[in-house]
């Protein structure tokens, strides 16, 4: 069967994630005898020394030796981690990862050495986590990493069966002594939860394999369903519109909430997460600000929809002179720059005393240019349709303590004697991206 894997991709080159255990080890050997049938298949191989024991140089010299004397290509990479950290085992892997990412040229496919066992410790792990089906999915054969493959040939094969090809075939690898220290929760799956199970039923694991495998199809088949039904709900900003959400039945609500997400490629929300996401955005009243952060990003609710920003550093206290106008003024947290530009914002030109500064909030009344009454601040942003979350992202333009204009969407009408005016740019990403959305002129 692996043979028909690499068969298939027989004309693209192949990176070996080799770690010089058991399943790595089988995984390169029997690359090299599909070789022999397939001689034009190329091959390399990545070892990662994660430098977590005194023996991990021996594993570096180990691989070494083994791919001199099969003329294989060896990367070798080093990563360091504090082992006081919490959860070393996930982020060892995440660093591993994208280590071996690097590497992977143009047409390269990685191959990994995870077998039966590995995907039924990993059901395991996930209902420890009180994942849902898409969780309890495991890996698969085949799976995009990035914009590269890995494979994942040995899925179907259990441990004893590698075990014994290795034994038959008189192979040299290492054992693992932290594959027994079992305060690792992948270990204590291994050594103390599965082998009982196994003692008892002995098609346990065939059996975990085909609850893994029912669970990726009714993945599949739910992930179409929704894909088709978010089609009309996304809008060109990426929001999500959530007007019938009221009507619908929860589940299907929350499934669309939790699909739209995992189209950003944001770490999965929790299931609480998603509860919260419901009842505090589609049954919000229509003025609420609600906010639910999610590690690095917010969903935040304007309007009918609901947005996925990144979080926001609060910097509304920030103050900034511009003293020299002839160079341009770097704002915080890449909000772009300033710049005295012919194609920018006409103003009012500052006088010659005054002090040009750019704050990100002001509160109260003001009269802006083309009206003739003032009104909170607050609702003039809601006319231009700023969402809340840019509101204290947008320069707010001050000669001494008068406001001249939020840069780019408003000016304030100010006694403008001389008329005498210069134009100013902002540059940045935020216009280009909310351009068609809000009344930014
Ligand atoms: N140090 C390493 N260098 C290169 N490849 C490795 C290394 N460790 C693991 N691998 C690859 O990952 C496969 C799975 O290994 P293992 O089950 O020990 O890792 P894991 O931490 O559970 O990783 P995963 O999250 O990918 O399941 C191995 O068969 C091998 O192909």
């Amino acid at each position: 069967m692996i043979e028909t894997i690499i068969h298939r991709y027989k004309n693209k080159s192949f990176l070996i994630a080799y770690s010089g255990g058991l399943d790595s080890t089988v995984l390169l050997y029997q690359i090299l005898k599909i070789k022999k049938k397939i001689p034009q298949i190329k091959i390399r191989a990545i070892h990662i020394n994660h430098n977590l024991t005194c023996h991990s140089k021996k594993w570096v010299q180990h691989c070494e030796k083994t791919c001199i004397k099969h003329q294989i290509p060896l990367i070798i990479e080093n990563i360091y981690i504090d082992l006081n950290e919490k959860n070393i085992e996930e982020k060892l892997r995440i660093k591993r990862y994208n280590v071996i990412y690097k590497h992977l040229l143009f047409d390269d496919v990685l191959l990994t050495g995870h077998h039966m066992n590995d995907q039924c410790e990993t059901f395991f792990l996930s209902l420890k986590r009180g994942s849902g089906p898409t969780g309890l999915s495991g890996m698969s054969l085949e799976t995009m990493f990035g914009s590269k493959k890995i494979i994942r040939p040995f899925l179907n094969i259990t441990k004893k069966t590698l075990l014994l090809w290795a034994y038959h075939k008189n192979l040299n690898w290492i054992e693992d002594f932290s594959n027994s220290n079992i305060n690792y929760d992948r270990n204590f799956i291994r050594q103390k939860i599965i082998p009982i199970f196994e003692e008892r039923w002995p098609f346990f694991l065939k059996n975990c394999l085909r609850t893994i495998k029912i669970c990726q199809e009714e993945t599949e088949l739910l992930t179409n369903f929704l894909n088709k039904m978010i089609h009309g709900l996304i809008k060109f900003d990426g929001s999500l519109n959530i007007i019938t959400f009221k009507n619908m039945k929860k589940e299907l609500a929350t499934a669309l909430i939790r699909h739209w997400i995992s189209l950003k490629k944001i770490k999965a929300p929790s299931y609480k997460n998603i509860q919260s996401i419901y009842y505090q955005m589609i049954f919000s009243r229509k003025d609420a600000n609600p906010k639910i952060i999610l590690k690095n990003n917010e969903i935040r609710r304007y309007k009918k929809s609901l947005y996925l920003i990144e979080a926001q550093p609060n910097f509304t206290n920030r103050f900034l002179f511009w003293h020299n106008i002839n160079l341009p003024l770097t704002l915080p947290n890449n909000l772009g720059y300033l710049e005295e530009d012919n194609n920018g914002i006409i103003l009012p030109k500052p006088k010659n005393n005054e002090l040009i500064n750019i704050r990100f909030q002001y509160e109260g009344k003001i009269l802006i240019l083309g009206r003739n009454q003032k009104r909170k601040i607050k609702k003039i942003w809601q006319e231009k349709n700023i969402p809340p979350w840019l509101r204290n992202k947008i320069p707010l333009l001050f000669y001494n303590n008068i406001f001249i204009g939020a840069l780019g969407v408003f000016i304030i009408k100010i006694d403008n004697i001389n008329k005498e005016t210069w134009t100013i740019a902002w540059k940045n990403n935020l216009l280009s991206n909310h351009r068609y959305i809000f009344s930014f002129y």
